[in-house]
C-alpha cells in the first residue's frame, strides 16, 4: 500500500500540486486520472522520487520514503517496476538484453538465473521466442510489453505506469490494460497508472482518484463513477461521447423503473 499525504509542488511560484492526500491499495490498479496539465505526472514522480515535494510525505508499507535515509529510499526504489509513456527501451538492445537490464543493475542472479526470469517474464507477457528481436523490429504494443516484462523482472512490490496506452490502438490498449491488471493481481503489486483514457477507466479502474489544477476532487470506484455530482469530474467524463451514451441508457432504465 502506497499512501501520499498533504503533498503540495510549485515550479516558480506556481501551484501545481496542492495538497494531494490518498491511498493506493495493494493488489488493485489505481489510476490518476484528469485532464492535461492537471499535474499527474508531477504527482507520480514525487511518489517514486524523481521529484521532491515541497511539503507532504509519501509512505511505502508503512515505510517514510520522502525525507528518509538514502539507504532506505534506495531499498524501496529497488522495489519499484516503471512503465514509462514511449516503453523508453534501449534502441540498442535486443528484447531479452532489454529485460535483462534491470536483473543486472538490481540483482546479484546469476547469468543462467537472469536468463530463466527474462524467459519467464517474456511468456507472461505474450512474447515467448521475442528475444533476440530489435525494439525497431516489433509493434508498439509489443514494445508495451517488453517494457512491461522489464519492469516486472526483478519482482517489484510497486508498478507505475505513465499512459500505457498513448500511441496504441483500441483494440491493444485493451489488451494492455488488462494484462496490467492481471499481473497486479497475481503478483499482489500496488500498481499506479497516470491517465486520461475513460476506457481504461472503466475497464481497470479498481480505484480512481481524478485531479483537476492539483486538487484531488473525487475518488472512487468505476462502479459509481456515474454517480458523481462533482462538476468539473462530470464535465471530464461526458466529454467522452461513449459515456454519454452509457449514462443515456442508465438515465433510461431508472425512468422505466
Ligand atoms: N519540471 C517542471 N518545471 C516547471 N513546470 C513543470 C515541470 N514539470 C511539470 N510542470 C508543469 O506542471 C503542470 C502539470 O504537469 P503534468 O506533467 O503533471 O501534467 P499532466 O496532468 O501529467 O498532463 P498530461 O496528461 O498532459 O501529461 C504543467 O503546467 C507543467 O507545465
Amino acid at each position: 500500500m502506497i499512501e501520499i499525504h498533504n503533498i503540495h509542488k510549485s515550479f516558480n511560484g506556481k501551484k501545481v500540486l496542492d495538497g494531494i492526500s490518498g491511498v493506493f491499495e495493494t493488489g488493485k490498479t489505481n489510476l490518476l486520472l484528469g485532464g492535461s496539465g492537471t499535474g499527474k505526472s508531477v504527482l507520480l514522480k514525487c511518489i517514486v522520487g524523481l521529484l521532491k515535494p515541497d511539503i507532504g510525505s509519501v509512505t511505502f508499507d508503512g515505510t517514510f520514503f520522502t525525507n528518509n535515509k538514502l539507504d532506505i529510499r534506495q531499498e524501496i526504489r529497488r522495489k519499484i517496476g516503471m512503465l514509462f509513456q514511449g516503453s523508453a527501451l534501449f534502441d540498442s538492445m535486443t528484447v531479452e538484453e532489454n529485460i535483462e537490464f534491470p536483473l543486472k543493475m538490481l540483482t546479484d542472479m546469476s547469468k543462467s538465473d537472469r536468463k530463466d526470469r527474462v524467459n519467464f517474464c517474456l511468456q507472461r507477457v505474450g512474447l515467448e521466442n521475442a528475444n533476440s528481436k530489435m525494439p525497431s523490429e516489433i509493434s508498439g504494443g509489443m514494445k508495451k510489453r517488453v517494457g512491461i516484462a522489464r519492469a516486472i523482472a526483478p519482482n517489484c512490490t510497486y508498478l507505475f505506469c505513465d499512459e500505457p496506452n498513448s500511441g496504441l490502438d483500441p483494440q491493444t490498449s485493451l489488451l494492455i490494460d488488462h494484462l496490467i491488471k492481471e499481473i497486479t493481481e497475481e503478483y499482489d503489486i500496488t500498481t499506479i497508472i497516470v491517465t486520461h483514457d475513460m476506457n481504461s477507466v472503466m475497464e481497470i479502474g479498481d480505484k480512481i482518484m481524478f485531479l483537476h489544477k492539483g486538487k484531488k476532487l473525487w475518488e472512487g470506484t468505476s462502479d459509481n463513477i456515474l454517480d458523481t455530482d462533482v462538476k468539473e469530474f462530470k464535465e471530464f467524463i461526458y466529454s467522452n461521447r461513449l459515456m454519454r451514451d452509457a449514462k443515456t441508457v442508465e438515465d433510461e432504465r431508472d425512468d422505466r423503473v
